[in-house]
């Protein structure tokens, strides 16, 4: 049997007061394609962001590719990743956030290459190939000279893209990647997004509002409402044929304000 490249068991995570992760468990399979979907503040952002140690956890277990991510500090409740424990796992894991975060006085090659070659120590040709073919994939060989500046909100996603897989993760994160973009930008890293689910065996998980593309996109949802999962499984059951009755209120109101899913 296979083994889950995620392991997440009996996650907590609160915020001061706030519990924004509840006992929450599930496992993700190497290869598998989810999306997580729910109402504002359900705490979809704030896994991606402990899968990515961009938080400390309040309780619980999560492994990934078979390693602990978190270590428990002693006497103390938070559970932060050491130093060096935390920069080994990065590379396992890549993000793509709602706000693409390039570095703005780095031309579009510069900012693809520059996390190989620093945290990897690769070589300037080797890192500048390989960037190269990865703007090609995202279609944008011909931008690699321009500033950010001169991109727009898609194309800036789409070089966001291309430098999250510059590390070659075998995981990786889309945190609402086209809510910061215009309509009409949106499609084409949809587009991005569906060729790397179609052609790569890279495990994807996707936080977003698009219902559409969430079921075009994944083998399977989850449903999250205050902090747990409280309906999942194959799209087409989730979007066609919810069972609980959350999911449906969310559902409807989605396809009430117009929206496709
Ligand atoms: N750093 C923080 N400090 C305090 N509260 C936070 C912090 N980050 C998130 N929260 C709170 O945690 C809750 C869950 O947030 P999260 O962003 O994970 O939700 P979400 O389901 O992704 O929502 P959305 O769909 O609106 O992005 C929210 O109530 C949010 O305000």
């Amino acid at each position: 049997m296979t083994t889950p490249i995620i392991r997440i068991n009996q996650l907590d995570k609160s915020f001061g007061t706030l519990k924004v992760l509840d006992g929450l468990s599930f496992d993700v399979m190497p290869g598998e394609k989810l999306a997580l979907i729910g109402p504002s503040g359900s705490g979809k952002t704030t896994i991606l962001r402990i899968l990515m140690t961009l938080e400390t956890i309040s309780g619980g277990h999560i492994e990934v590719c078979g390693e602990q991510l978190y270590h428990m500090q002693k006497g103390g409740t938070e559970v932060p990743a050491n130093e060096a424990h935390l920069h080994h796992m990065r590379r396992h894991i890549g993000m793509v956030f709602q706000h693409f975060n390039l570095f703005p006085h780095k031309s579009v090659l510069d900012n693809v290459t520059l996390a190989p070659m620093l945290t990897k120590g690769e070589p300037k040709a080797k890192a500048e190939a390989r960037a190269m073919e990865l703007l090609d994939m995202v279609g944008l060989a011909d931008k690699a000279k321009s500033m950010p500046s001169q991109l727009s909100g898609g194309q800036k996603q789409r070089v966001a893209i291309a430098r999250a897989l510059a590390l070659q993760p075998r995981i990786m994160l889309f945190d609402e990647v086209t809510s910061a973009l215009d309509p009409e930008l949106v499609e084409e890293v949809l587009l991005v997004m569906k060729r790397l689910a179609a052609e790569t065996d890279m495990t994807m998980l996707l936080v977003t509002h698009e219902m559409g593309f969430a079921h075009e996109f994944a083998d399977r949802v989850l449903f999250f409402d205050k902090g747990r999962i409280v309906e999942q499984g194959p799209p087409d059951q989730i979007f066609r044929n919810p069972e609980h009755e959350r999911t449906q209120t969310f559902l409807r109101k989605i396809i009430a304000a117009g929206h496709r899913v």
